[in-house]
């Protein structure tokens, strides 16, 4: 039976040490994992919020991070974040799980113990499946499903090993469950915007068919469950794969365009923002973001007063759609293209951006602006860079979207420039603190975007 359980053996006082000794193996073990956001720093501390008893020999863990020390060029990770773990507990690990192993456990009821993350096991993966599959509480965890959807059992789990912010299981080439290992409280968008546009009939994203929940420290959301599309492939390979073999990809970045606009409009009457635009696309925002960047970046310093202009150019020109409930994060990525049809996932938003600024209403140029970005990425992964390949993308893409939105991107011009270069702003900042070596990309782009206007 699900439970919360304790790590501090009964009737124990004094200095909490089995939990010390837990601590200490997290403490050295977050840092080390791709979705973990502050890997720049170690963990300085470790606050256990929540602990529950998944099933036998899994544990569900929310931990809070504390991180002091100066952060590295771009290391921003916030004070305190909470971060999701499944612990698996086992006296002897079995040499396919030697990857997931933590540590063993010094102390307390656990002592003797391996500790590994049990999104690598198989039979974790089932169960938690099971759990799905069966809605109900697990002491402060709450598991819920589409009553409309019939889920099947027996799917053999695999856990993907794709560079991820997050972790996601796939069960028989039939569903996907993302993990999410950041949690923040309130709905999670990747759990609300996908749910509301399914709701509303579009079918350019994959519908979340269960999830599970925390209803403490804080309500959050833990997880999604949604239908896997096993023959598609992601619009940044098929990019690659397009200027590999020299052929041309226009006609993807117009259906691409078409499908970015699909959703902009589904969303605009899926979750109306009347009355809630935020100012994230304003002047002021946009330099905020540009100081602050460069104060984590050095590189972008002596770029800081063209790009002022860049943002200054903004005031009295284009006129602003209306803010709206975007994707937030938007790049050939987050789209699958099965078929000829694209499909957009991963509405987290940008994972460094606050939960509460990720949700609200933005300018729908900023999707166009990520999209275009991520043209310009592609065609930088060969020698020589092929900025004709780019370029004709970017016409295609915006003649796309302005057939369904109703107005062309290339109009705006200036809106365009402005939030290209925040765009390109918040990618220096990412690659400085995830791939320093992929810094010259967005400086690239900075640099024509601050010396020579777009
Ligand atoms: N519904 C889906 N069908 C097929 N593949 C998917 C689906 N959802 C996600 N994926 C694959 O999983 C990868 C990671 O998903 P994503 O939501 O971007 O996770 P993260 O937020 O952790 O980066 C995607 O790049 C894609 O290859
Ligand atoms: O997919 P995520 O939500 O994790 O997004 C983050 O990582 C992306 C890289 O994986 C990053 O995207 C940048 O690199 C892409 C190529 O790898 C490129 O296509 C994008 O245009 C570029 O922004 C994204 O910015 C970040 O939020």
């Amino acid at each position: 039976m699900p439970k919360t359980v304790s790590l501090r053996p009964r009737g124990a006082a004094g200095p909490d040490r089995p939990m010390a000794s837990l601590v200490g193996l997290l403490s050295e073990w977050l840092p080390r994992q791709r979705w973990f956001a502050g890997r720049d720093r170690p963990v300085t501390d470790l606050a256990v919020l929540s602990t529950t008893e998944l099933f036998p020999g899994c544990l569900h863990l929310l931990v809070e991070t504390g991180q002091g020390g100066v952060p590295a060029p771009g290391g921003t990770p916030p004070a305190g974040a909470c971060y999701q773990l499944l612990l698996g507990v086992r006296k002897h690990l079995a040499p396919h799980l030697d990857r997931a192993f933590i540590g063993r456990v010094r102390e307390g009821p656990l002592a003797g113990a391996a500790l590994y993350d049990a999104l690598h096991d198989p039979r974790s993966a089932a169960l938690l499946l099971e759990r799905l599959r069966r809605p109900g509480a697990a002491g402060p965890l709450r598991f819920e499903a589409d009553p409309a959807v019939s889920l099947p059992g027996g799917l053999a789990p695999r856990l993907l090993t794709a560079e991820q912010s997050n972790s996601s299981l796939v069960y028989g080439d039939a569903y996907i469950l993302k993990v999410f290992r950041r949690v923040e409280p309130g709905i999670n968008p990747d759990l609300e915007v996908p749910g509301a546009l399914a709701a509303q009939g579009c079918a350019r994203v994959p519908a979340p068919v269960a999830w599970f929940r925390t209803t403490e420290p804080r309500p959050a959301t833990l997880g999604v469950l949604q239908p896997f599309l096993p023959d598609a492939a992601d619009g940044w390979t098929l990019a690659l794969r397009a200027l590999a073999a020299g052929d041309d990809f226009t006609t993807q970045a117009y259906e691409l365009g078409q499908a970015t606009a699909d959703v902009h409009l589904a969303l605009g009457t899926a979750i109306p923002s009347a009355g809630s635009g935020e100012n994230g696309h304003t002047v002021a925002a946009m330099t905020a973001r540009l100081e602050a960047a460069a104060r984590c970046v050095p590189a972008l310093a002596p770029f800081v007063p063209g790009l002022r202009t860049a943002f200054g150019a903004l005031d009295g020109h284009d006129a602003e759609p209306p803010a709206q409930r975007i994707h937030g994060d938007l790049h050939l990525g987050q789209v699958l293209r099965a078929g000829r049809d694209w499909f957009v996932i991963d509405f987290e938003g940008e994972p460094s951006r606050p939960l509460a600024e990720r949700r609200s209403a933005q300018s729908p140029v900023r999707d166009v602006a990520g999209m275009l970005r991520s043209f310009d990425y592609a065609a930088r992964q060969r020698r020589p860079w092929r900025p004709q390949w780019a370029h004709r993308c970017r016409e295609a893409y915006c003649a796309g979207y302005a057939d369904r939105a109703g107005w062309d991107p290339r109009h705006k011009h200036a809106l365009l420039r402005a939030h290209e270069t925040d765009r390109a702003v918040y990618e220096a900042v990412y690659e400085a603190r995830h791939r320093p070596d992929w810094l010259p990309v967005p400086m690239a782009a900075i640099e024509r975007l601050a010396v020579r206007g777009g």
